[in-house]
């Protein structure tokens, strides 16, 4: 090795000391602010539990080595760095890793606050480190291309926070890099290509689960040795028995890497005896961890992943026999959970989840003072965990070269990854590909509700026949107060559906309330009816929006389908909105508005404690997300008539909505419009506001077609009076000047 206890002899002085600095770095102690309270409630929600179960987690391995692995991943990179010669820039300022920092106490509020303090030291220096050391060493000065920090998909409120991550500098919406343009000279067009690859493919390069410092929180780590003790992990899925799971693979498969510093998968059982695989784990030889690290192994393919059915059977433990009628129909049991998983696991399964998702092999549980590294190994569903580590206080290694060398295996491992799956793109399907087909998921269209019944299938309304007018299904769907809501998309595939009961009637006209708040222990095919999300719409304050297919079977066994929109509230504000918006909805049908509004179904609880949700029909697509306007002038007058009519008609019943942007402007293929998302919106608003708001959406339609200006420069004087005669028309129409 080309380091001594006062750094790399080859570099120079700064350098050296800098590289010492950081491999010796141990962070303050950090303690909870006592006038504080501390929130310490695990993450653990809907879409933990709908994973594919190809994709769940079945086991917990001790990997005790893991934290020498890494360290040796930041050596071998020092002494590649003197085999080759290379000799680091000048560094000009002192790092994190500084031994001032050591011995520290310092105060913290919450999770974000472990956070900034892990942002601001450990994190800031191994960005850079793992930066020049293992992407550009020729580099003239120290910079970097990689970004520690918090990437929000969307906000909740545990104590825990998910959304940290390691990114490469690349802004995927402007499909360009933003590290300095002097870095870009320094990286060869190959290396470009590669960061790019990864960046789009694999934005997160590992994910960090982190959490407040507490009593509970360490505990809730420590705790995790239980599950490696048990050696089998199940999953937690909604327990409502009675339908069968989903069987179409819907995700796309993502591989492991192939050269990996740690020792996960068939080389775990290599390195170990019988006796060492079912208790601890024996530590790698430095000698070949270096080699590992350096140069990186195949991972032999000898052991059999576990199949589908094995999968089933270990993960989700023992279900009820499906129950059929007579004409093999299911009869559902909706079950409130029996034994709920301890904390650590419902951390584990979430944080798996949470991998899963960003496509991460690494996953950190930081809680500032202690910590685990987890290893996701996919092919065998395995999360192999370091024992933990007392971050102040660990020695050989110390915490700075463990989380450089963790920062760079987790490149290396995107890198590597990302490669094989553009490999595994390019290549012709007719070449059979193991992993199965990434390019595109598959999906059947025989997984329907009803593929038990045979006869049904022939009938008028399989999911094979196209979908019904919502008007006769939501008729149909407003009696019943079971709603089944199954995910089939991306990673999604679930296993069993969750109940959702309803707590709000349908506001379809001419449904008689049916409304019953309890809880049935059966329920037969025509009590209840089938969901399934088959996408993300989008997400926004209120919750997470998808689009949906409702399925459900008559008293005369026929089969109806319509698309649905299922709206999710999670945290009590956004149900508090969720509920606002429904009663607006109620107020809206029981004024007569139709027709500009969408169809509620329904508001909806899920039984075992997780979200609300709004159920309505389908309304089109928004302004927003449908990118070019109507062609002709007319067309666009036409729909910003109908929008300003839509509202004029909302207005009427005393409504103001508070909230008229694009995204909630949607236009459908029959040429109507809908006005949607009433959380924000007020009963009784006065006349003056109601006019206000109908004017500020004149002037912002007025903006999106761009009618002015078009009307003068395509068609000149005369047509932009003829548009002017339009506007006042439509003005007219709605009954009010805008
Ligand atoms: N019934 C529906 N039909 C079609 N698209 C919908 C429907 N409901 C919601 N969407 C789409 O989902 C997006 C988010 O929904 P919505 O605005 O209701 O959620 P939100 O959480 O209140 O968002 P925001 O924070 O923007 O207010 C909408 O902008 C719209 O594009």
């Amino acid at each position: 090795m080309a380091t001594n206890s006062n750094g790399p002899r080859h570099q120079s002085e700064t350098v050296s000391q800098g590289l010492h600095d950081l491999f010796e770095y141990s962070p303050s102690i950090l303690i909870a602010d006592p006038r504080r309270s501390v929130k310490t409630d695990v993450p653990f929600w809907l879409y933990d539990k709908h994973l594919d179960s190809r994709l769940n987690l079945l086991h917990v391995k001790s990997l005790s080595a893991l934290p020498e692995s890494l360290a040796a991943v930041a050596d071998a990179a020092v002494e590649s760095l003197a085999d080759r010669g290379i000799q680091l820039p000048e560094t000009g300022r002192s790092f994190p890793g500084n031994a001032r920092c050591q011995g520290r106490q310092l105060q913290v509020t919450n999770a974000n606050s472990v956070a900034s303090y892990y942002s601001d030291t450990t994190a800031l220096s191994c960005v850079t480190f793992a930066s020049m050391l293992g992407i550009h060493p020729r580099a003239p000065s120290w910079m970097t291309a990689l970004d520690w920090g918090m990437f929000p998909d969307w906000s909740h409120s545990w104590a825990w926070e998910d959304e940290f991550s390691l990114r490469i500098k690349y802004d995927r919406r402007k499909k360009a890099f933003y590290f300095p343009d002097e870095l870009v000279q320094f990286l060869d067009v190959q290396t470009l290509k590669d960061l790019e690859n990864a960046a789009k493919r694999l934005p997160a390069l590992a994910t960090w689960v982190i959490g407040p410092v507490s009593r509970k929180t360490e505990d809730v780590l420590r705790d995790m040795d239980k599950f490696i003790a048990m050696n089998e992990f199940k999953s937690k899925i909604p327990s409502t028995t009675g339908l069968p799971p989903l069987t179409t693979r819907v995700f796309a498969e993502s591989p492991d890497a192939t050269l990996t510093p740690w020792e996960v998968g068939e080389r775990y059982f290599e390195s170990r005896s019988p006796h060492e695989c079912a208790s601890s784990e024996k530590r790698p030889r430095r000698s070949a961890r270096l080699r590992n690290a350096r140069l990186g192994q195949k991972i032999p393919d000898a052991r059999k992943r576990p199949t589908a059915s094995s999968t089933c059977q270990h993960s989700f433990g023992p279900q009820k026999a499906t129950t059929t009628t007579p004409n093999d129909e299911f009869v559902i049991c909706p079950g409130a959970e029996a034994i709920p998983l301890s904390e650590a696991g419902r951390l584990l399964q979430h944080a798996w989840a949470t991998s899963v998702q960003k496509d991460t092999s690494l996953i950190i549980f930081h809680c500032g003072n202690f910590e685990r590294i987890g290893i996701r190994h996919r092919k065998s569903q395995t999360l192999y965990l370091s024992d933990l580590i007392d971050v102040p206080n660990i020695r050989n290694p110390s915490y700075g070269k463990l989380h450089l060398g963790l920062h760079m295996a987790a490149f290396n491992d995107t890198l590597d990854r990302a490669a094989q799956l553009r490999e595994l793109e390019n290549m012709p399907i007719s070449r059979g590909l193991t992993p199965t087909d990434l390019r595109r998921p598959k999906r059947k269209a025989e997984d329907n509700l009803w593929s038990a019944n045979k006869r049904s299938q022939q009938k008028e309304g399989t999911p094979n026949a196209p979908p019904h007018d919502f008007n006769c299904v939501f008729r149909e769907a407003g009696l019943r107060d079971l709603a089944l809501l199954q995910f089939q998309y991306g990673i999604y595939n679930s296993t069993s559906p969750s109940s959702f009961l309803r707590v709000r009637n349908s506001l379809w006209p001419h449904t008689k309330g049916s409304y019953s708040p309890r809880l049935h222990r059966k329920y037969l095919p025509n009590e209840y009816f089938r969901i399934i999300l088959s996408s993300l719409i989008g997400d926004g304050s209120t919750g997470i929006v998808h689009s949906a297919m409702l399925e459900l079977k008559t008293h005369d066994h026929r089969s109806m389908t319509c698309d649905v929109v299922v709206k999710f509230a999670f945290t009590a504000e956004q149900q508090r909105r969720l509920r606002n918006e429904y009663s607006i909805y109620g107020h809206l049908s029981a004024s007569g508005v139709t027709g500009v509004i969408v169809g509620v179904l329904g508001l909806f609880e899920d039984i075992e404690g997780g979200p609300l949700a709004l159920i309505m029909s389908h309304g089109g697509i928004s302004l927003d997300d449908r990118g070019e306007q109507p062609n002709t002038v007319e067309e666009r007058m036409s729909e910003r008539a109908a929008f300003l009519h839509a509202v004029k008609s909302i207005h009427n019943t005393g409504i103001q909505h508070n909230d008229l942007r694009t995204p909630n402007l949607l236009v459908n293929g029959s040429g109507g419009v809908t006005v949607l998302d009433f959380d924000m919106a007020n009963f009784h608003a006065s006349e003056s506001a109601r006019r206000g708001e109908r004017a500020a959406l004149g002037v912002l339609l007025d903006e999106i077609y761009g009618l002015e200006s078009d009307a003068t420069s395509e068609t000149g004087t005369s047509t932009t009076s003829s548009y002017e005669n339009s506007r006042a028309e439509s003005v007219e129409t709605v009954g009010d000047e805008i």
